[in-house]
């Protein structure tokens, strides 16, 4: 069981929906990870309903017999706010407020404002916020309701509001239409950033997976970076790259990514789509799953939708299932078998690393092409990154000259083939046939 920090007092009354398609422990789980973003928002949780729903209801999406009950929970508990783990549409939230009394906040609402806690770089928050206005352009008429509550709500006051909601509305396109803007510029800086790494020829990883799953746990260990840990959802908003050097020699360029969760709200996948781009351009996966979750497999199944929904399909993935030193015994030979090429490590103990340095080796020696290079002049750094790359089979050393039989990544050999080209390079490659 996991356990929290409790950071501020507020309190929610959480709630989730059960209809005939969900069994009674798939609900739990939902409502446990609608905990958990709570408590990573900052609330704890005052009380927790599992509601049954046949069909959505347009009122308050539950019936009306629920809400009324669930409005005199949320005042018996003196919860602070009522949160549903399902969306609302804006004149459910309005009325189901009307009903309880208090702020009532939906899932995407909740992710929102965690993304907006935790966005430390001016791309992230520059996408947060326009994750925000997007969520609440529809919603401007409940802010001025409540505005207008707070400020006693006088009769003849109602005209006001209506032009006071079309001005904000124009303000609000407005915000949003200047946000993409300098989005796009932020953007095309981070683009000019990623060619010069290009230029390195190092093949690159992207560590992907559900929130929570220990991605920056396991960047961190396989490299020098100091990045957030944390048992918290989505304590990784920005990616971070840095070089993995494997025992052979090795190297690849690993890049820590935001998690992905149920339901992640569709406007902030947009707004987080350039963040993810690291994730497009990568040459190979890692897909990270925490073991020890129940819900394991839906955790799976999220992140391939959400890959796909970036357009990242068919990239050769690596599924490696963390946490084992937590798991049951039957539990990992259970996912071997449905699983059969997947890894088993914990980050904690450092079980299962050596087996994930040679899956790593065998994804980028996919890449590589065996040649023959013959140099006169200007070994040196041509060899010493061979080695670093690529695998050398074999260096011969004449009188004149040096022969390396190796196998090389893509873009080391187009470094090499544009330096062929140059007046006296001293350089003569050949491609020759054969598996890496
Ligand atoms: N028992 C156990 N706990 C682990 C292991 N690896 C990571 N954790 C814990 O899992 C929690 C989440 O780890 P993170 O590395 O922050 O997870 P993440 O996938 O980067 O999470 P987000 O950035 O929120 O998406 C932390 O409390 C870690 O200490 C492991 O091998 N075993
Ligand atoms: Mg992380």
């Amino acid at each position: 069981m996991i356990e929290y920090e409790q950071q501020k007092e507020e309190s929610a009354l959480l709630i989730t929906l059960r209809n005939r398609e969900l069994s009674d422990r798939e609900a739990r789980d939902h409502l446990e990870e609608l905990e958990g973003l709570c408590t990573t928002l900052g609330f704890t949780s005052a009380g927790e309903f599992i509601v049954p729903v046949r069909e959505p209801q347009p009122k308050y999406l539950i019936g009306s017999g629920w809400a009324e009950e669930l409005a005199v929970q949320a005042e018996a508990l003196e919860a602070d706010y009522v949160v549903f783990d399902d969306d609302l549409s804006p004149s459910q939230q309005r009325n189901l407020e009307k009903l309880c009394k208090k702020p009532v906040i939906d899932r995407h609402q909740v992710i929102i404002e965690i993304f907006a806690q935790r966005a430390n770089t001016r791309e992230a928050r520059l996408q947060v916020e326009l994750a925000r206005l997007i969520y609440s352009l529809p919603r401007l008429r409940r802010m001025w309701t409540h505005l207008s509550r707070q400020r006693g709500g006088a009769k003849g006051t109602r005209g006001e509001g209506e032009t006071q909601l079309e001005v904000d509305r124009r303000l609000v396109e407005a915000r949003i239409a200047r946000l993409k803007d300098e989005l796009s510029q932020v953007q095309s800086q981070r683009s000019t950033l990623r060619k010069q790494r290009e230029s390195i020829p190092v093949p690159t990883a992207a560590i992907v997976g559900y929130t929570n799953a220990g991605k920056s746990s396991l960047h961190k260990a396989l490299t020098d970076s100091q990045i957030l840990v944390e048992d918290k959802l989505f304590a990784t908003l920005d990616p971070t790259t840095r070089r993995y050097h494997m025992p052979s020699g090795m190297e690849v360029l690993l890049t820590d990514t935001v998690g992905f969760i149920r339901k992640l709200p569709h406007d902030l996948v947009d707004a987080f789509k350039s963040t993810l781009e690291e994730t497009v351009l990568a040459h190979f996966l890692l897909h990270i799953v925490d073991i020890t979750n129940p819900d394991l497999h839906q955790h799976i199944a999220t992140t391939r939708a959400v890959l796909e929904e970036i357009g990242v399909e068919d990239k050769p993935e690596i599924l490696v299932f963390n946490k084992c030193d937590a798991a049951r015994g039957d539990q990992k030979s259970f996912m071997r078998q449905r699983y059969p090429d997947a890894l088993f490590i914990s980050v904690k103990n450092g079980e299962g690393f050596d087996e994930l340095a040679q899956a790593v080796e065998h994804q980028i020696s996919k890449t590589l092409q065996k040649v023959r290079l013959t140099m006169t002049h200007n070994k040196g750094d041509i060899i010493s990154l061979a080695h670093r790359e690529g695998r050398v089979i074999e260096t011969e050393y004449g009188d004149q000259d040096v022969v390396v039989t190796a196998f090389l990544p893509p873009r080391l050999l187009s470094m090499i083939q544009s330096k062929e080209k140059e007046a006296d390079s001293g350089i003569h490659l050949e491609l020759l046939d054969g598996e890496p």
